[in-house]
């Protein structure tokens, strides 16, 4: 379907949704503990959705309750299933390389397939790595992907640059194998932020992962380590999904470009997530920023140009882009080479998107460079089936001076469903083309 944003800045407050990341990480690691877990995760997306359809697929018992999903966890019984069991990863990377890693773990056969762009994002090297320790997988880049384990415990090596998902994904099977595990990834580890967001959900199930830095070879590495514990990961019980920074960006990134000025509400201002460096990237932008109680406010204010590495927030680079097609300056955002590995192109899609409005961007190697002007064209965006091109094409269309039509708008239901209801509430104005009922 597409959506036609009449141009207008957005202005007042909204709750953050629920963070994607988090959830997937806790829904997981629910399904592999002791006992009976309450998600609190106010609201969800086809991704969450995937995720968990795949761990009923795996046989944990996951229900919709009014404030989250109950998670009866997947007996042991089920651990070696007679049959291929088969999950469908949706268009969801990380659902896809957390549970590649879970499913040796738990031994399998499980067939796994996805949609969209999946099958040509990265597995290996993580699939090399996973057959080293024992499992038995089949050629990666078309689905079903056949993965069966057991895989031993030891020491896995990844790269650092390719995709954190790679590490999130050992570490989160890691407590289910026998006995100790590291993961060494060299240095420098991109996206380090999004490991950290799983170490601290494994402590939330009582799992310690310690790390250190090591040299070899005249190489860096990082490397975690957990010690075996032969009992499954201490469910707490209950586990809240705090708020998400990565959509809350949009939010506060159309309050850099609006004299009202936008806040998010129910965001944890010191969250281990690494997309809350949107307030600083923000203020780099010239945009006022305020932080209160579990709420920050952006405001415009002096806009100019900047140079941002975003290697360890990839996600940002949509909204910030837009931000930087309307502040006075060439911007540069570097080191962004993974976004070429996303549900598009992102570097492409980026720059093509925003030239489509009448902008100045283009990939120069692995950077994005912008230079920005004080209004947009406006014109016709093709959203690639990536939501977060979509997103980005609305929060820049609340700069122009003539409509932006998104096409294929409904792919924001990947990470927010309610995302042009919510752009309403802030006072956007779109009229929706097509399927009256997709969005
Ligand atoms: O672990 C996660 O939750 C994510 C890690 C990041 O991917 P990469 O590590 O592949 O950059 C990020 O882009 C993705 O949206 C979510
Ligand atoms: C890249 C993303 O997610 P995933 O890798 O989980 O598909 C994203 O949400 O932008």
């Amino acid at each position: 379907m597409d959506i036609v944003c009449h141009p207008t800045p957005l202005s007042g407050a909204l709750p953050a949704i629920s963070s994607k990341s988090i959830a997937h990480r806790l829904l997981i690691l629910a399904a592999v503990s002791s006992c009976t877990t309450d998600v609190h995760c106010s609201t969800t997306s086809a991704d969450i959705e995937a995720t968990a359809g795949c761990l009923r697929a795996l046989g944990a018992r996951v229900t919709r309750t009014q404030v989250g999903y109950r998670v009866v966890p997947v007996p042991e019984a089920t651990r070696r299933p007679a049959r291929p069991v088969r999950v469908d990863c949706g268009e969801s990377g990380s659902t896809l390389r957390f549970l590649v890693p879970v499913i040796c773990a738990l031994g399998g056969p499980v067939e796994v397939v996805g949609h969209g762009r999946l099958a040509d994002r990265p597995l290996e090297p993580l699939l090399s790595e996973l057959r080293a320790h024992g499992a038995t997988i089949s050629e990666e880049g078309s689905f079903p992907l056949k993965v069966s384990g057991p895989i031993s415990s030891g020491r896995f090596r990844l790269p650092g640059d390719v995709s954190s998902q790679f590490v999130s994904g050992l570490l989160l099977a890691a407590p289910l194998l026998r006995g100790p595990v590291e993961v060494a990834v060299t240095e420098p580890v991109e996206s380090l932020p999004y490991v950290n967001l799983t170490t601290s959900a494994l402590a939330t199930f009582g799992v310690d992962v310690s790390v250190r830095h090591e040299e070899e070879g005249g190489e860096g590495l990082t490397v975690f380590s957990l010690a075996p514990t032969g009992v499954r990961p201490a469910s707490p019980g209950l586990c809240e999904v705090e708020g998400d920074w990565s959509n809350a960006a949009f939010w506060l990134a159309a309050g850099a470009l609006s004299d009202g000025g936008v806040a998010v509400t129910g965001l944890d201002l010191s969250s281990a997530q690494g997309d809350r460096s949107i307030l600083a990237a923000l203020s780099c932008f010239g945009a006022r920023v305020a932080r209160r109680g579990g709420a920050a406010r952006v405001t415009k204010d002096r806009p100019r140009a900047t140079t941002l590495d975003v290697s360890d927030f990839p996600d940002l680079v949509p909204p910030l882009a837009a931000v930087a097609a309307l502040c006075p300056g060439t911007t540069r955002l570097t080191h962004a080479g993974r976004l070429r590995l996303k549900e598009s192109d992102r570097l492409e899609t980026v720059s093509a998107a925003l030239r489509a409005l009448g902008a100045d961007a283009r990939a120069v190697g692995d950077d994005l460079v912008i230079v920005g002007r004080e209004s947009l064209l406006g014109g016709e965006v093709d959203a690639a089936n990536d939501h977060r091109i979509a997103m980005m094409a609305a929060i820049a269309a609340t700069r122009a001076t003539g409509d932006v039509t998104i096409r294929g708008a409904e792919c924001v239901s990947k990470s927010y469903p309610a995302f042009f209801e919510d752009y309403e509430l802030l006072g956007g104005s779109v009229t929706r083309k097509g399927d009256e009922h997709a969005l």
